[in-house]
């Protein structure tokens, strides 16, 4: 029976929440943690620890025939490589940076200077559309600190806090793209091993809706439920089911996790107690 190849980040960023999202949707690897490859046990899958910078050409030679990888990986070296599923951890963006003293206040404003970066054919690209001319430094890490030693006018490299561009004396100026690790497959996949990707869309979609919505459970008076199902966003269809205690009933429904938090307050207002919120592991639709 074949196997599916599947790379994941050695080390870094990417690993562990996509160790975690491989668990979540029932994958158990033997995990030695020197090791180069490893197994899973209830599912026929290998997986491959590698650079996440090298895993766009491991899918393009067929390598391997999926990986879990930053797409701003895949649009710097990989646009040949399509993405299967976004999966919604390693939020990040790409962005132009310059010394707070600067006057730039976009990628337009840096005609003729110097750019230091690790995603030259990203910036290539966006220079390109927008016309302008500008002098690419190309370097492997540490870029923010590039400005500070004479060696680029302004930046181009991965923020997300901002505290490594506060740090370093800079401020963002522009956005080039909005990145998050992404499940992406070989051009050169053989069927079989799509039927298995298949498969495992098929749970991470049901394990991502199970991250964005909470099961909540409370209970109100017969006479508020109608105000309750109102303020609920989403609770068209609430399961309702009777108290022993006379009058009362306990209300239940799958609520989108951020919308819930929103309205608690006015939950509480219109009676409703003992309110219980719970994590669902899988949304299957
Ligand atoms: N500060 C950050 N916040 C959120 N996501 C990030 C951040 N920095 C990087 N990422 C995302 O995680 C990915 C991996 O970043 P990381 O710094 O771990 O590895 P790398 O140096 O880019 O790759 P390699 O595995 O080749 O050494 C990036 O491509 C990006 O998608
Ligand atoms: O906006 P922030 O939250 O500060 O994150 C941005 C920083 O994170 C990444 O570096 P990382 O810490 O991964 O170090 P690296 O350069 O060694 O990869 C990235 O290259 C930025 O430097
Ligand atoms: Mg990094």
């Amino acid at each position: 029976m074949s196997k599916l190849k599947i790379a994941v980040q050695k080390s870094g960023r990417l690993h562990d929440d996509s160790m975690k999202i491989l668990k979540e949707i029932g994958i158990s690897v033997d995990n030695g943690k020197d090791q180069l490859k490893a197994s899973a046990r209830n599912f026929p899958l290998e997986v491959f620890y590698l650079r996440n910078g090298d895993i766009p050409q491991y899918l393009r030679d067929g390598v391997v025939d999926a990986a879990i990888i930053g797409e701003n990986v895949l649009i710097e070296k990989g646009k040949d490589i399509s993405i299967v599923e976004r999966l919604g951890f390693s939020k990040c963006k790409v962005s132009i940076a310059v010394p707070k003293s600067s006057d730039a206040k976009s990628l337009k404003d840096l005609e003729d200077k110097r750019i230091a970066t690790s995603y030259p054919n990203t910036v290539n690209q966006f220079l390109e559309t927008e016309g302008i001319n500008a002098q690419l430094h190309i370097i492997n890490g540490s870029v923010e600190i590039a400005p500070n030693i004479g060696l680029a006018d302004g930046i181009c490299d991965i923020v997300s806090s901002g505290s490594t561009l506060f740090k370093n004396g800079l401020k963002e100026v522009e956005v080039l793209l909005k990145s998050e690790a992404v499940l992406a497959t070989s051009p050169l996949i053989l069927d079989e091993n799509q039927k298995l990707v298949d498969k495992l869309q098929f749970r991470l979609k049901s394990v991502l809706k199970g991250r964005q919505n909470k099961y909540v459970l409370l209970n109100a008076p017969n006479e508020k439920l109608e105000d309750i199902i109102k303020i609920l966003p989403g609770m068209n269809s609430p399961t309702i089911l009777p108290l022993a205690k006379e009058g009362w009933s306990s209300l239940h429904s799958v609520i989108n996790k951020n919308e819930f938090w929103e309205v608690i307050d006015e939950l509480k207002q219109n009676g409703a107690e003992g309110i219980l919120v719970c994590p669902i592991e899988n949304m299957v639709l």
